[in-house]
């Protein structure tokens, strides 16, 4: 069954949120949402996980296979792991203790003491921990590679690749970190002006050329099919499709050292936004 969200919108305090969103997220994935402060990625996680309802619209996700803890939340910090775990496992009964355990002490975290006692850092980690072990089919995680050093942070990324390879969940993670995204995410969800657009780099085809071209104004046959991400001094930074670039940078009187990059989220995001 995959994550479908059909007409979606949400008000909040009389502001509009999301509008008329209707987007699927197919299964085994893991998937970036961006957008800039206050878009609504939050929003868009507490619907999905059923913490806050829609003012109209529908959601089709199984509510007792979802793992959403808001990170902001106190519940993270007044108790211990091994009592989080207890927690977790009430109302997710495919939590998987071992596992969590493990991730707890490869990481050298105590299970018996109050997590407001951690660093942020490993407060971090636990929060991680608790998605990868929820054994939910949908994890949802608010920034969690936030305050994560770079051991640990390339640590729980292979752990939720691999877990989502072996059980097939689905993860959205919901962050500002945009170079992570890349050797993370399948696919990136924009928020953007109250509406939701699916990125997905691979069906895409687009790639990165960076070029010298010594006038101010770009040939039309190359503005016709690129857009501009930065220009400094004679040069330039544009994103295109790839089976553009042989036409069009074959004439090298015009162009000098061309070379192709992959397209980060970074880039995608600047383009969307900018
Ligand atoms: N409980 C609330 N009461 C009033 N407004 C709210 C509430 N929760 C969210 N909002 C508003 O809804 C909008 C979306 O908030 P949300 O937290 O989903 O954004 P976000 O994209 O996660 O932001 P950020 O990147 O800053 O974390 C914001 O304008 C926020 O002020």
């Amino acid at each position: 069954m995959m994550l479908k969200l059909r007409n979606v919108s949400k008000e909040i305090s009389g502001k509009l949120i999301l509008d008329d969103v209707s987007f699927e997220i197919p299964d085994s994935k893991i998937i970036g949402v961006v957008g800039k402060n206050g878009s609504g990625k939050t929003t868009l996680l507490k619907i999905i996980s059923s913490e806050m309802l829609p003012t109209t619209g529908e959601i089709i996700v199984p509510v007792d296979d979802v793992f959403y803890v808001d990170p902001l939340s106190n519940f993270m910090t007044n108790y211990s792991p091994k009592v989080i775990a207890d927690i977790i496992s009430a109302y997710l009964p495919k939590f998987k203790r071992d596992e969590f355990y493990n991730i707890l002490r490869d990481a050298d975290l105590p299970v018996d003491k109050m997590i407001s006692s951690f660093s942020k850092g490993q407060q971090a980690l636990l929060y991680i921990a608790c998605g990868i072990a929820s054994g939910a089919k949908y994890i949802l995680l608010d920034e969690p590679l936030d305050g994560l050093d770079v051991f640990i942070k390339d640590k729980v990324k292979s752990l939720l690749i691999e877990n989502v390879g072996r059980t097939e969940s689905t993860v959205l993670i919901a962050t500002h970190n945009l170079a992570e995204l890349d050797s993370l995410a399948d696919s990136i969800l924009f928020i953007k002006d109250n509406k939701i657009k699916i990125y997905d780099p691979v069906e895409e085809e687009q790639v990165k050329v960076q070029f010298v071209y010594d006038e101010d104004i770009l040939p039309s046959n190359l503005t016709d099919v690129a857009k501009v991400i930065e220009k400094r001094g004679r040069v330039w930074l544009v994103i295109m499709p790839e089976d553009e670039i042989e036409k069009i940078f074959s004439d090298t009187s015009t162009y000098q050292f061309v070379e192709v990059l992959q397209v980060t989220t970074e880039d995608v995001f600047r383009i969307e936004f900018s």
